[in-house]
Order: C-alpha cells, then structure tokens, then sequence
C-alpha cells in the first residue's frame, strides 16, 4: 500500500520536497504524558516484548504531533537480550549488564540467536504497529551499531568514557572482534527480519561511535557499520546516524546508505562539505535548545532548514529529545518545519 505521506522517504531518495520531513530521535517514550501513564504501570521490557504497549507508545506522538515519521518503540539492548547477556533496566539507573563480557571465555557462552524466535515479539509489535498507523506515514526500525551494543556489553552500564569497552578491544582485539562479528550477524538477521514484518526504513544508532578516535573508528566501529549497509541496503533505506562521528561522514557517504545522521557539533556547511553534497542528511538541533522559548525555537529551525536546504534533507535533532522538555517546545519544533516554505 502506498503512504499517505511518503515525505521521509522521498527525502531519502534525494528527491525534491515542498518541506523537509521531521521527527525526533527518541520520540517515542520518555517525555509524553500519556507515556509516563504506562510507564507506572509496566516495565521497560514488558512494555517493549508487549506488542499492544510497544504499538501505543509508538503512536503516541504521532496521534499528539504529526510527525512525518514513527520509530518503533524499543531499545538497542534487546539485542545483547538476545544474545543470551542479561541485561537489566534500573529505574534511575538506565541499562545494567550484571554479567559483562570481558574475556575469551565471556564470549564463548554468548549465543547468536534465532531473531524470529528469540525477538519474535518485535516483529509482532511492528505489524500491530502498522495496522495502527494505517498507512499514514513510515515506520522506522532500529538497532544499536555493533561497537555501542559492545560498549555495553563490555562496560556493563552506562558510562561517559566507555573507558572499560576500550580497554577490552586495545588489549584483546582478537576477542574484541569476535564479539563484534557476533553482533553484527544478529543485527543483520534482525534487521532483515524487521523489514519482512513491515518497517519502511531502518537507522542505525552508532550512539558511542564519537567515543573512538578517527583511527579507531575505522577499526572497532565502521566496518561492521559497512557489513550491516551491504546487507540491507537492497532491501530498504538505511539511515546511519553516529554521534560525534563527523570525521567518518566521507567515509559513511560512500557506503551505500540513503541518508546519515549528524549532531550539532558538525555545521550544516560543514556536514554537507565533509559528505560530498549528494547525500541525504538529517539532524542536528542540539535537544538542550528545545528548552528555548518556542519563538526561539521556530526561528532557529527555519534557519537549520536554510542551512542544510530542503532538500536531501530531514529535520530531526542530533541526538535523542531529553525526558523534561515543555510539550510546546516539541510541538513548536514540529510545527515550523510544517510550516516551512521557500520564500
Ligand atoms: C544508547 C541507546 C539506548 N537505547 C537507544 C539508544 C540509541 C539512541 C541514543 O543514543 O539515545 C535507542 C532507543 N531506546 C528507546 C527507543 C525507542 C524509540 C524512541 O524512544 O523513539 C530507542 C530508539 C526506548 C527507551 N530506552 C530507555 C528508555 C527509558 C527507560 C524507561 O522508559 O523505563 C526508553 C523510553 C532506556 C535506555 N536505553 C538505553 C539507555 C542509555 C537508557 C537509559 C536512559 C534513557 O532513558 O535513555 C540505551
């Protein structure tokens, strides 16, 4: 069936647009109302392996904002999940690995699952969602980078350093390695899978990627990136998105994917220089300026727009929206690029 509003993927086909199409990384969850409800009634992984909650809560924002866009309700780590890694989800904590991978022997027991047994319960929230959205707009799937899903498998939480993930790939790169194969095959059947149960896109959040020096990053984190693009990119559009990541945005240009993600630390001149001109781009407002007054924040929009160019172009912020941001600054961020004309 054809999409009511098919903006995104015009976008990621580089095709001329009347306004650049927008939504919000980590839109769904976290800052609605109507979110926070459910949240008190169920936890994370019930409300991501539930199909009925996973589904709601990724309309959620939809039904309140129109974005041009809804990404599945989920997370990154039901992937480690899968894999046979505990991974626990601690209330004003965020993600706790108990069991972490820090040796050979860590590796061994580490499994790469069957993706429609073991995360069966996605795909199911995937057609439930699609049902929901009735073809209105797209519905993006996700998955973590293999090197981010490694930081935590490694780190076991959190961290600002990742110092502990690092210290592993610098003194055991061979296991390192492996376990990144790992991920990587899981990611690839699991995005595969993603698509067969009906997402439109998919992106990739190489969320820790700007942990790694430039160097590194072509060791540790981009071939696997690559391995995941090859495999998909003839079955459906992979954005790539990695945080603090513009000094690999050459390289990312030539890899096959339709679009890439930027934060607001790279300009839009900057972005479009480093990535040859011809791609799409999507991003970058820095999510701390949703706490501008709305006026603000519909003029500093306006203004992204003209910077990057309407074209080839999606708005979004450069990382995930925060949890406390006033509803009127999400719907003012919203309703400007809606509003956009040229002129
Ligand atoms: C690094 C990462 C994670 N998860 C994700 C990333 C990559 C994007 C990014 O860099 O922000 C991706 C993610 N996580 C979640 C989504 C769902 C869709 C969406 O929100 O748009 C998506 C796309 C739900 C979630 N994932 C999590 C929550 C909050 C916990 C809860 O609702 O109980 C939600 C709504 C928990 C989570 N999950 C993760 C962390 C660090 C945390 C705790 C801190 C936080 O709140 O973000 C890992």
């Amino acid at each position: 069936m054809a999409l009511k509003n098919d903006l995104l993927l015009k976008a990621l086909r580089g095709e001329t647009v009347e306004r650049p199409p927008v939504w919000m990384m980590r839109q769904a969850g976290r800052y609605l109302p109507e979110f926070m409800e459910l949240k008190k009634k169920y936890d994370f992984f019930t409300r991501c392996q539930t199909p009925e909650l996973a589904s709601e809560i990724t309309v959620q924002p939809i039904r309140r904002y129109g974005m041009d866009a809804a990404i599945l309700f989920s997370d990154i780590l039901v992937i480690p999940q899968a894999m046979e890694i505990e991974v626990q989800m601690k209330p004003d904590f965020g993600p706790y690995l108990p069991d972490p991978i820090r040796s050979r022997k860590d590796l061994d027991r580490v499994v790469v699952p069957d993706v429609e047994d073991s995360l069966g319960y996605v795909m199911k929230a995937i057609r439930m969602t699609k049902e929901k959205l009735a073809d209105e707009v797209p519905l993006l799937g996700f998955a973590g980078s293999p090197w981010t899903i490694l930081c935590y498998c490694v780190q076991g939480q959190g961290s600002k350093s990742f110092d502990k993930a690092k210290e592993f790939c610098f003194t055991q790169p061979e296991t390192a390695h492996a376990l990144l194969q790992k991920i990587t095959d899981t990611t690839i059947a699991y995005l595969k899978a993603k698509v067969r149960a009906g997402v439109d896109a998919v992106q990739v959040f190489d969320s820790w990627g700007g942990m790694l020096s430039p160097e590194d990053y072509e060791i540790f984190s981009w071939p696997y990136i690559q391995q995941i693009v090859d495999a998909l990119k003839d079955e459906t559009y992979v954005i790539v998105f990695g945080k603090g990541c513009w000094f690999a945005l050459k390289t990312m240009s030539r890899s096959g994917a339709a679009a890439l993600g930027v934060d607001w630390t790279c300009s839009a001149q900057n972005a479009r220089y480093l990535s040859g001109g011809k791609i799409t781009l999507q991003g970058n407002f820095d999510p701390s300026r949703l706490f501008s007054p709305p006026d603000e924040i519909r003029k500093m929009v306006t203004q992204m727009i003209r910077d990057f160019g309407k074209d080839r172009y999606i708005v979004n912020l450069g990382h995930g929206i925060l949890p406390t941001v006033p509803l009127e600054n999400a719907q003012a961020f919203i309703e400007a690029v809606k509003s956009y004309s040229e002129g």
